[in-house]
């Protein structure tokens, strides 16, 4: 039998974080070495980030775009561990400090670790290559709940890139006077509240009808599931940065 793979969590406070304790701790495959927090809130099962960048072969981090780019740097800096990211909202300056560092280490990072939302991916990949962007009009519908902080979610924005192959540019809010919609465009429209998990809904809209592809998110575990699958997937892999596609062995992506 392989030995464990050691797997440090940071965040470990949060929602996911504490999903993720209770995923890990329960996979005989794994060893949950550390958990991390903020700096300087070791104590009471936490301990520091360097002592556990220093025990694991994996971290896995759902936290913020800032702490999630911080740690990527961290990482790469001493050569290790490798990361699994979970966090969205980045800003152009953080992704480019992630994929320096993937030059260093490897790195899986993806706006969802939802099976069948990566399978939604590549179905609405195939849509809106076969309409067409001259009398298909995409819109992407999101929905949280009322603690989320980034819009429009790391998830619609994949659903957005998908569709987008071969296709015009995104738009994400509308308000006043807006005009006709431009073809091409992708429209993204957003809701918080309440406890929604996540659900995400791609239309093609034509002047006759609408297709609709949809996910909805039933709980937090199987994000947990395909965060452990892609820590398991990056062991022993070299630096260079992954998505969940890579992973799931869903083609070039
Ligand atoms: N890719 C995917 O499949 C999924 C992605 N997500 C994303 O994961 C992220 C976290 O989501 P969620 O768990 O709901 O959010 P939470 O706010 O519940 O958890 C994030 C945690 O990270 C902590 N944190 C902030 N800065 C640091 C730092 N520098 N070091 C360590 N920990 C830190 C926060 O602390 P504090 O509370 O003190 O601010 C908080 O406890 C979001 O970006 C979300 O969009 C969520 C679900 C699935
Ligand atoms: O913040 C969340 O909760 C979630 N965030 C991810 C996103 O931004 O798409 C994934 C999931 O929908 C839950």
């Amino acid at each position: 039998m392989p030995q464990p793979l050691k797997i440090a969590i940071a965040g470990a406070l949060g929602r996911m974080g504490r999903q993720m304790a209770e995923a890990v701790a329960a996979d005989p495959r794994l060893e949950l070495v550390a958990r991390f927090h903020r700096p300087g809130s070791a104590g009471e099962g936490l301990v520091e980030r360097d002592e556990a960048l220093a025990l694991a072969d994996a971290v896995i981090d759902f936290t913020t775009s800032a702490a999630s780019a911080e740690l990527a740097e961290a990482c790469a800096a001493r050569g290790g561990p490798a990361l699994v990211i979970g966090s969205t909202g980045f800003s152009a300056a953080e992704l480019a400090a992630i994929i320096e560092a993937a030059k260093k280490i490897p790195i899986v990072r993806s706006g969802s670790y939802s099976l069948g939302l990566n399978m939604l991916t590549g179905l609405v990949e195939e849509a809106a290559r076969a309409l067409g962007p001259d009398d298909c009009d995409i819109e992407i519908l999101e929905a949280h709940h009322r603690f989320k902080v980034d819009a429009p979610s790391g998830t619609a924005l994949m659903l957005g890139e998908a569709a987008a192959r071969g296709r015009g540019v995104a738009k994400r809010a509308r308000d006043g006077v807006t005009g006709p919609r431009p073809a091409g465009e992708i429209g993204f429209a957003v809701l918080r509240g309440g406890g929604i998990v996540g659900e995400h809904s791609v239309s093609f809209l034509t002047e006759g009808e609408t297709l609709t592809l949809s996910h909805a998110a039933g709980d937090r575990s199987m994000f947990a599931r395909g965060a452990i699958a892609a820590a398991l997937w990056l062991a022993g892999r070299p630096p260079g940065e992954y998505d969940m596609r890579d992973v799931l062995g869903f083609g070039a992506g």
